[in-house]
């Protein structure tokens, strides 16, 4: 796939001063996760909400007029060939031919392997970023195709909104949703998705919920369930531990007075394929009220060091990560002038 870029890039100069930008890649939850079908080719045919919410990476970027493309950081256990940052920057030149070229810096906040997105919005905001600094010009459905190819949820993230998707999770439709806080536990698990999806006891013919049917039904509760849960629970202690922790710590606090006074639900769920847990209520109190609930279960939790506000806690546990955090209406570089 090729683009040709409608403006002429910066000829590379003697002594070049190089642009910078600084970015938000925020992480995703599937508020309900339903496998429809498979294609002809592997992939399953998924029907979904994708939420985005306040937990984010940081990615710096900053041209390289030589052309080259390289990184500063060294996330854990991920190769230069593999470094979906690495693998966007390269994407986006080999489409459009920009002779320019990009040093990444990227700050992890977003655990790998989460079933988050973490790595595919690293990848969308590097395309977001670059398609900017390099001046390439493309729209937003351009720099999708590119995306694509990079993994099946790298398009969400350069979309920019929060969507009901079908398709293999990159036909979007919009989608108004209510504001959510989420308690995140993140067991000490990480967990392939390759894996999951290819388990024989996977079901793959829920019948869809369609966006009609998930707007008539969201109200306390979130509407459908996660398809690829079951199979991560049977094979994850882990995760069925942080699922059952969660679970009761959800009903005592469902029975207290605050969440009675709310009459809030609280729907606990696993997001992509696994391995963070999730517990959505529409209250914030209620939010805080399952989070103390949460970690005063573990004998030794211990507050990490950045705890930068009342919206977003980080609570390191002995059975995994806690994190309270709140749904975003839409992507931080959602409304940004793309092309
Ligand atoms: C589970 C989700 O997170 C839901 O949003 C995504 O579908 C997974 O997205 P991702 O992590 O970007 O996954 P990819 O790296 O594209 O795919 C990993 C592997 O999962 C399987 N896969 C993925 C997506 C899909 N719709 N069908 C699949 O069967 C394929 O075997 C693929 O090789
Ligand atoms: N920049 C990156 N950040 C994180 N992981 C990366 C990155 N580049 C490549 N990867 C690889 O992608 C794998 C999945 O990471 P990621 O954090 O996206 O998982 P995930 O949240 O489970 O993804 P998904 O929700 O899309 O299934 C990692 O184990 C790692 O090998």
């Amino acid at each position: 796939m090729t683009f040709a870029s409608p403006t002429t890039p910066a000829a590379p100069g003697p002594d070049p001063v190089p642009a910078t930008l600084t970015l938000p890649a925020p992480a995703k939850l599937n508020l309900f996760l339903h496998v429809t079908g498979r294609r002809e080719d592997g992939l399953h045919l998924l029907e979904t909400v994708f939420q985005f919410i306040d937990l984010q990476d940081d990615i710096t970027l900053a041209v390289d007029p030589t052309g080259t493309i390289s990184r500063t950081h060294d996330p854990e256990g991920v190769s230069e060939a593999d470094d979906l940052t690495l693998r966007a920057a390269r994407a986006l030149k080999a489409a459009t031919g920009s002779p320019l070229g990009a040093r990444i810096t990227l700050t992890k906040h977003i655990p790998m392997g989460a079933g988050l997105g973490g790595g595919s919005s690293d990848a969308a905001t590097v395309l977001l970023g670059l398609n900017e600094l390099w001046q390439t010009g493309l729209s937003r459905n351009q720099l999708i195709d590119i995306a694509r190819p990079l993994g099946a949820d790298v398009p969400i993230f350069v979309h920019g909104q929060n969507a009901y998707a079908t398709g293999i999770g990159d036909v979007f439709q919009p989608v108004s949703l209510p504001e959510y806080w989420f308690v995140l536990l993140m067991p000490h698990v990480h967990v392939g998705t390759a894996g999951i999806f290819s388990a024989p006891e996977l079901t793959r013919n829920t019948k869809p919920l369609t966006i009609q049917g998930f707007t008539a039904l969201a109200g306390q509760t979130l509407a459908g369930h996660n398809d690829l849960q079951p199979v991560v629970k049977a094979r994850q202690p882990l995760v069925r531990h942080a699922i059952q922790l969660l679970s009761q710590a959800a009903q005592r606090v469902s029975s207290d007075s605050v969440a009675k006074r709310h009459k809030s639900d609280i729907t606990v769920r696993m997001t992509g394929s696994g391995a963070c847990i999730f517990a959505a209520s529409q209250h914030k109190s209620t939010a805080l009220a399952l989070l103390q609930e949460v970690s005063q279960a573990s004998q030794k939790n211990v507050v990490a060091g950045q705890t930068p506000n009342a919206e977003r806690i980080t609570m390191r546990t002995e059975f995994g990560t806690l994190f309270l955090v709140r749904g975003l209406a839409s992507h931080p570089l959602g409304s940004r002038q793309v092309g």
